[in-house]
């Protein structure tokens, strides 16, 4: 299929400035060239790490915000702030996305108290000594990241949902932040990630207001999931709505 929609933009003439002329772009002096392999290749791990992240993060964001009302208030608040300084259809810009702290705060406490990433893989290559076991060379590990959500030290209550446990800012850059893993293969996406999530918190939680229809079933395990989906009722939101 994607072979396809590559040959079709080739033979294309009007450029559809988008990621894919990007990578089709075949001008003279370009640093980097690729394949189609490997534009192909580039593209399923673009699609495979950022839509799956991305659904269960907001699905999971909407059902805790059902369930706080306290945070939905702090939420759409700071959402109708933005809203009041802008036309009625002019869209969200950078700095509107970086004025979000809160909804920010909304989403870290979601991808922890949720886990929606439980882990990352590495494998060693050369022998570690960790705590006088030795790792061996060509080994893969599994790190479980999704076991530090809920150490209580570092989240006190780590069972609630406290979205202004992350109002302090210190706490992104605590060597324990492994939400979008860590090092040399952090998340690429995580910006994007975040700005995707909070445009839509930004058009769901100023234009409607939401019910849980109930009955869903949500799995913890192996990794967060509805499997028949989170079914909601909604109804449109006024700015004068109580
Ligand atoms: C809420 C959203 C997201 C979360 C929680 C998340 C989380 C993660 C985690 C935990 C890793 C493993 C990092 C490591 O091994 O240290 C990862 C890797 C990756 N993510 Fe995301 N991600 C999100 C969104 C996205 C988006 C939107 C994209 C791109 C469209 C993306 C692309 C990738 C890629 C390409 C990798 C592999 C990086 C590498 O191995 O070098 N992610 N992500």
């Amino acid at each position: 299929m994607l072979r396809e929609i590559i040959e079709d933009r080739r033979s294309c003439r009007s450029p559809h400035n988008d990621m894919l002329d990007s990578l089709l772009n075949t001008e003279e002096g370009l640093k980097f060239k690729l394949n189609d392999e490997q534009i192909i290749d580039l593209i399923i791990a673009l699609v495979y790490s950022g839509y799956e992240t991305i659904s269960t993060t907001s699905m999971m964001a909407i059902k805790y915000l059902h369930d706080h009302p306290r945070a939905l208030e702090e939420l759409r608040n700071e959402h109708l702030e933005i809203r009041r300084k802008k036309l009625p259809e002019e869209a969200l810009d950078w700095n509107d996305f970086k004025s979000m702290k809160f909804t920010r705060a909304v989403i870290f406490e979601t991808l922890r108290t949720a886990t929606v990433v439980n882990g990352v893989l590495r494998k060693t290559t050369q022998d570690i000594e960790m705590k006088g076991y030795i790792i061996p060379k060509g080994w893969k590990i599994y790190v479980y990241t999704g076991e530090i959500n809920y150490d209580q030290y570092l989240y006190p209550e780590p069972l609630k949902f406290n979205p202004w446990r992350w109002m302090d800012k210190n706490m992104e850059s605590h060597q324990y932040f492994m939400l979008f893993g860590g090092g040399g293969r952090l998340c690429p996406g995580k910006d994007l990630g975040l700005a995707e999530i909070s445009t839509f918190l930004h058009y769901f939680v100023t234009r409607y207001r939401c019910e849980e229809v109930g009955g869903d079933t949500i799995l913890k395990f192996p990794r967060v999931q509805a499997p028949n989906g989170l079914h909601i009722r909604i109804s449109d939101y006024q700015d004068t709505d109580i």
